[in-house]
């Protein structure tokens, strides 16, 4: 993916990241233009849009641009990012492997310390997977490998997460108990959801995106169901 600044992108000192109106595209496919997006610490912004419409590309741009500026955030991509031949436990405490040398992480991955695994369970436990930390990821269901991915974030830690549909494989309930858990404890939340409900229920701002580029982008309250209905509409 490559990105054209058309005009400066200075990040101000409250804002955590700043894209003026940039454009995102794929080779010569141009998936997003015009982007003014801004992402202040405490914020819950939530991106909505049909299928397609560029929600991934943004988030992974916002991604790519605090990593590469140092920030700590932590990440659920939408394919969950996990190693399938590994175990729950192996893939959750890789969230926090560039906090250790190459030495005490390869210790842990061949024989967990007791310390890890005491670590480790705690984000099992809030995402409902404890006690399954010696299966495999390829033997989870797709609900689980979600599970497992939202652990490994809440294990990464720090003030951030940014999640590409992180619940779309659990039940409503399910969902809005773990967009909860991660409420708790990321100050600053950016996610791409499909449920209009959820979004709205944890979403201090919500963008929508539809036809290359972004098409609002309002504090929660002030979204009308009709903003939110022009975006599904069908071409
Ligand atoms: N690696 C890529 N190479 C080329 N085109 C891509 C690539 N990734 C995504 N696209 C295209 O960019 C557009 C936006 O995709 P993106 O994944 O950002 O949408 P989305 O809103 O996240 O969709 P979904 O809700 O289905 O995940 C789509 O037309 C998609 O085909």
């Amino acid at each position: 993916m490559s990105t054209d600044t058309a005009m400066s992108g200075v990040t101000q000192p409250h804002e955590t990241l700043r894209f003026s109106g940039e454009t995102f595209s794929y080779g010569r496919k141009v998936v997003l233009v015009d982007v003014d997006f801004s992402l202040r610490p405490g914020e819950r912004v939530v991106l909505l849009g049909r299928s397609g419409a560029g929600k991934s590309t943004l988030l992974n741009a916002v991604y790519k641009k605090l990593a590469e500026g140092g920030a700590r955030v932590s990440l659920v991509p939408q394919e969950h990012g996990l190693v399938p031949q590994l175990s729950i436990f192996h893939n959750v405490y890789m969230g926090r492997l560039d906090d250790r040398g190459a030495v005490y992480n390869l210790a842990n991955l061949v024989w967990p310390m007791g310390s890890e695994r005491r670590r480790v369970a705690e984000p099992l436990k809030i995402v409902g997977l404890d006690g399954l930390e010696r299966q495999s990821v390829e033997s989870l269901s797709g609900g689980q490998k979600q599970r497992t991915a939202l652990a490994r974030a809440i294990h990464r830690g720090g003030s951030m997460l940014i999640g590409d549909e992180p619940v779309s494989a659990v039940d409503v309930q399910q969902a809005a108990g773990l967009i909860g858990e991660v409420a708790r404890r990321f100050d600053t939340l950016l996610l791409a959801l499909h449920d209009v409900e959820l979004a709205r229920s944890v979403a201090t701002r919500i963008v929508g995106i539809a036809d290359g580029r972004i098409t609002f982008d309002r504090s929660t309250d002030v979204v009308s169901d009709e903003d939110i209905d022009v975006l599904y509409r069908g071409r």
